[in-house]
């Protein structure tokens, strides 16, 4: 199943909102069919967002008149800003813009095929995220043991990439490799992309997997039942600390009390180093029919006040590892992570 299909005219993107019931794929035609797919949910997760937007800067440059280089460069700056307006927190998001609209000043520059060179180039981040994945579930296997039990929170897999996935990666790759591994998945409120997706996609490949609710983690980690965490991130700063979908910051605190190991498994392209701390991720918010509602019926009185934070921040001191397609960075993050993404030394 893929998250996304690239074709000449248009992107189709799996409709998660539709999952697990349907499976369905939406069409894109232009960037703000695109911008309408991630402010929706349509696609969602980290690396798949950073993506599709590529596809729609793509789509936005099959449309326009290339002729005049500079005003072209300023329209698809322009279709970069109404991308990146979408949602604020997944670091990947920008990173893949920056990276499209760098590439097409290097092709106004220099005189090449403008759409030919931008299509490529978002089929290239396309292609490089797979790669990435299967690089972070090579060296994720290695902290697995054989007949693990593992805890993960929302879905942090190939329907949030472009495909196989990063903390679900890890899991892929346990389980290729014959450990005979199991997964507690927590349902994820109020979108539940744990009970809706990860179960979902972790049973299409026939990887043993157990639904929990997400207040029954702390009850399963005190009773010996989770060998390890694993989770995806959206944006990690510089220390190490991580923006991952709310509740995860919950699950660092119960796996610190209870002697989990708890990992973070992500790409390069989610490690954001212009941030010093994680206290400066913004963290995105949502609507409150999210929260009152499920699946369009009422779970809350009408009128109640909601708040409805859809990240929150997971400090360093409460990660074990960091699994990246470069390697596991350990803690001290500092170093590592500017090590491993810069090439400098401290
Ligand atoms: C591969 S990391 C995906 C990351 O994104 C998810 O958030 P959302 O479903 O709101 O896009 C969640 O934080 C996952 O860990």
């Amino acid at each position: 199943m893929e998250t996304m299909c690239w074709y000449e005219d248009r992107l189709e993107l799996l409709d998660q909102t539709k999952l697990p019931h349907e499976v369905v794929y939406v069409k894109c035609f232009t960037a703000e069919d695109v911008a309408r797919a991630i402010k929706t949910m349509q696609v969602r997760g980290a690396p798949a967002i950073g993506a599709s937007a590529a596809f729609g800067m793509a789509l936005a440059a099959l449309k326009e008149d290339d002729a005049d280089r500079q005003k072209f460069l300023a329209r698809m700056e322009e279709v970069g800003r109404h991308l990146a307006a979408t949602r604020p927190t997944a670091v990947n998001l920008f990173w893949a813009i920056e990276r499209m609209l760098a590439k097409t000043r290097e092709l106004v520059q220099s005189g090449a095929d403008l759409k030919e060179g931008i299509v490529q180039e978002a089929l290239a981040i396309y292609r490089e995220d797979i790669e990435m994945n299967k690089r972070i579930g090579h060296y994720g296997n290695e902290v697995v043991p054989a007949k693990a039990n593992i805890l993960t929170h929302c879905n942090a897999g190939a329907l949030a990439t472009a495909g196989y996935g990063t903390a679900l990666g890890v899991i892929r790759a346990a389980h290729a490799a014959g450990k005979d591994i199991h997964v507690y998945a927590d349902e994820t409120r109020p979108l539940l992309q744990g009970a809706r997706l990860t179960a979902w996609e972790l049973m299409q490949d026939n990887i043993p997997v157990t639904l929990i609710t997400d207040n029954m983690a702390g009850y399963l980690m005190r009773k010996g039942m989770i060998d390890l965490v694993v989770v995806g991130a959206d944006r990690i700063a510089a220390n190490g600390d991580v923006a991952n979908k709310i509740g995860t910051y919950t699950v660092a605190v119960l796996a610190k009390a209870n002697r989990v190991p708890f990992y973070v498994a992500a790409p390069g392209s989610t490690v954001d180093l212009t941030l010093v701390n994680g206290d400066l991720i913004p963290i995105e918010e949502r609507g409150h029919e999210e929260v009152i509602s499920l699946y369009g019926q009422g779970v809350a009185p009408q009128g109640v006040k909601v708040f409805n934070p859809a990240f929150d921040v997971t400090p360093h001191e409460l990660i074990t590892g960091i699994i990246t397609d470069k390697g596991i960075i350990r803690p001290p993050f500092v170093e590592g992570l500017k090590k491993l993404f810069t090439g400098e030394e401290e």
